[in-house]
């Protein structure tokens, strides 16, 4: 790895952001980049773990959303029902976002802090602009794939209903916010292979 991006002092790793509108390849970049040797740290998991029921996420939702957000047999997060209320709500949206969000980013340094010198870390966050946390990282890596293929993927890949998923995007940064943060922006609007040739590439000339 080129010392340029490499951080001074003891605990020397390099920190990749890796963000995109949802549905634009995140996952497919990040599984290549941690076949590659990258330590990779997934903000959704983490968001998802906080939240199962005894975590702290879950009780803070709770106690801000009520029981309609809980199911009464299992303790579980209602997913769809949250995503409801919040992509409907931009004030309930920033109350979601500001119980979890500093948890993840505490839960993240941690991790970060664990890794173990020389490590690449790739942080893949989907709200990574949104949230300016693209400005602690040493690169900024962004997905990239037009709006109307990401709603195809949604639809007929997740089986999510069409303007729930316009609604999560209005929910996120746009393209050229994301394009402005970046230090590399990848192309998804090809095939999956293209994506990972551009993958690769990054990861080659990181090690030149
Ligand atoms: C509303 C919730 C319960 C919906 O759950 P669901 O299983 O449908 O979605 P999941 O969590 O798997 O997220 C899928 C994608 O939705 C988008 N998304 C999720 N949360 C948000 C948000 N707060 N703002 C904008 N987009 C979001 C992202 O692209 C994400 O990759 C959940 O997304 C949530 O709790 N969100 C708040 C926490 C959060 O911001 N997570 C994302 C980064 S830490
Ligand atoms: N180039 C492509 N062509 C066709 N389908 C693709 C392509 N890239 C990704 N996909 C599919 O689109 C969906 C979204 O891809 P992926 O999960 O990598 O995106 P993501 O950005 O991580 O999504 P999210 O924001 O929801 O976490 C997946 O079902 C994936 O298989």
């Amino acid at each position: 790895m080129s010392d340029r991006n490499i951080k001074a002092g003891d605990h020397s790793v390099m920190t990749v952001g890796l963000t995109g509108g949802i549905a634009s390849g995140k996952s497919t970049v990040s599984r290549r980049l941690g076949e590659l040797g990258a330590v990779v740290i997934d903000a959704d998991a983490i968001a998802r773990n906080l939240q199962q029921p005894g975590e702290r996420g879950h009780s803070a939702i709770r106690e801000h959303f009520g029981d309609a957000v809980i199911d009464p047999t299992t303790g579980e997060l209602l997913r769809q029902e949250l995503a409801n209320i919040v992509f409907n709500d931009q004030v309930q949206l920033e109350a979601l976002n500001g119980i979890i969000h500093p948890m993840v980013r505490e839960e993240t340094a941690r991790l970060i802090e664990a890794a173990a010198p020389g490590s690449v870390i790739v942080y893949d966050m989907p709200l990574l602009v949104e949230t300016g946390q693209h400005s602690d990282m040493d690169q900024v890596l962004v997905v990239e794939a037009p709006v109307e293929e990401r709603v195809r993927r949604m639809v007929t890949d997740r089986g999510m209903a069409d303007d729930d998923a316009r609604r999560r995007i209005a929910a996120q940064a746009t393209d050229e916010q994301r394009r402005a943060a970046a230090t590399t922006v990848f192309d998804n609007s090809g095939r999956v292979q293209d994506l990972v040739r551009q993958v690769d590439e990054w990861w080659r000339l990181q090690g030149s």
